[in-house]
């Protein structure tokens, strides 16, 4: 379970980008450390907005940021990001897709070659723990989808990140590889209980993996239900297939709907 002290802490926070008025508006909530939590909502509500804030990529027009007790005022070397499409650089294989963070992220960038041998063993280690043993020396083009999503996935966390961010990290993958992305991603929060915001659309996705979904409103973009799912871990595809899980999905895509159509 998540720690209850806040680790991301929005307090009434607004952004507008330029002087077309609000993108969010008037945001407050707080992610406990190790919890797992979920925006959903329609299109243009302001996820993508909200993951930027978080993660330093903008800053407030009003309100305040903090991430583990300090306002954010930059970009924030403990995240680890992932989105709809991998971005492997196609010049690399998988593994040294996998170890660019290292190249790049402070502590890490200044012992790279002193510890190179090292990381590559972090490297191994997380491709199998996602099933991509035997591809480290392939091409991202020689990759499925799924594949390189994986890939991706431990690209994000190879750097140990406290915070991982995903935009639609499984939007791209059809229905069983996303599923089956599911559970490698549960299994990898389960294991090492890093904290996560996911951006999807997909309410199924949200309420499996999720101890928390937030609900956004239409633009401007405010918090409009915030839904614990009090589901037992962990959980199991199967229980995709039950009513208590299948109503709360119904629930939020009612939500989702009444926003839609107001
Ligand atoms: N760099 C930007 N400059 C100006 N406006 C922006 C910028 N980025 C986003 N917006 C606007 O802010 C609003 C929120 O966008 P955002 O991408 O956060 O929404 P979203 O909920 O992630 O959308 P989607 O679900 O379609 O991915 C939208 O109206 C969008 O047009």
């Amino acid at each position: 379970m998540a720690d209850s002290t806040s680790f991301v802490d929005f307090q009434q926070v607004s952004l507008a980008y330029d002087d077309s008025g609000n993108a969010i508006e008037d945001i407050s909530l707080s992610i406990g450390e190790g919890e797992f939590v979920a925006f959903v909502g329609p299109s243009g509500c302001g996820k993508s907005t909200f993951m930027k804030l978080c993660t330093g990529l903008h800053a407030p027009t009003g309100g305040s940021v903090k991430v583990d007790g300090v306002e954010v005022g930059g970009p924030l070397k403990i995240c680890g990001m992932a989105f709809q499409s991998a971005n492997l650089l196609p010049w690399r294989t998988t593994l040294d897709n996998v170890l660019l963070p290292l190249e790049i992220v402070k502590p890490y960038r200044s012992q790279f070659r002193q510890r190179r041998a090292e990381f590559v063993g972090w490297a191994r280690d997380l491709l199998r723990t996602v099933g991509l043993e035997g591809y480290e020396d392939q091409y991202p083009w020689q990759l499925s989808g799924g594949m390189q999503q994986r890939a991706s996935i431990c690209r994000a966390l190879i750097h140990r990140p406290r915070l991982l961010m995903l935009d639609e990290p499984f939007g791209a993958l059809d229905a069983f590889t996303r599923e089956e992305l599911w559970c490698v991603l549960r299994d990898l929060w389960e294991a090492q209980r890093f904290t996560v915001v996911l951006v999807t659309h997909d309410l199924r996705e949200a309420a499996f993996l999720a101890d928390t979904v937030y609900v956004m409103s239409r633009r401007p973009g405010r918090i409009i239900e915030r839904r614990e799912i009090d589901l037992p871990r962990p959980r199991d595809l199967a229980v995709t297939y039950e009513k208590p899980f299948i109503d709360m999905v119904q629930e939020l895509r009612n939500l989702i709907g009444d926003i839609r159509s107001a």
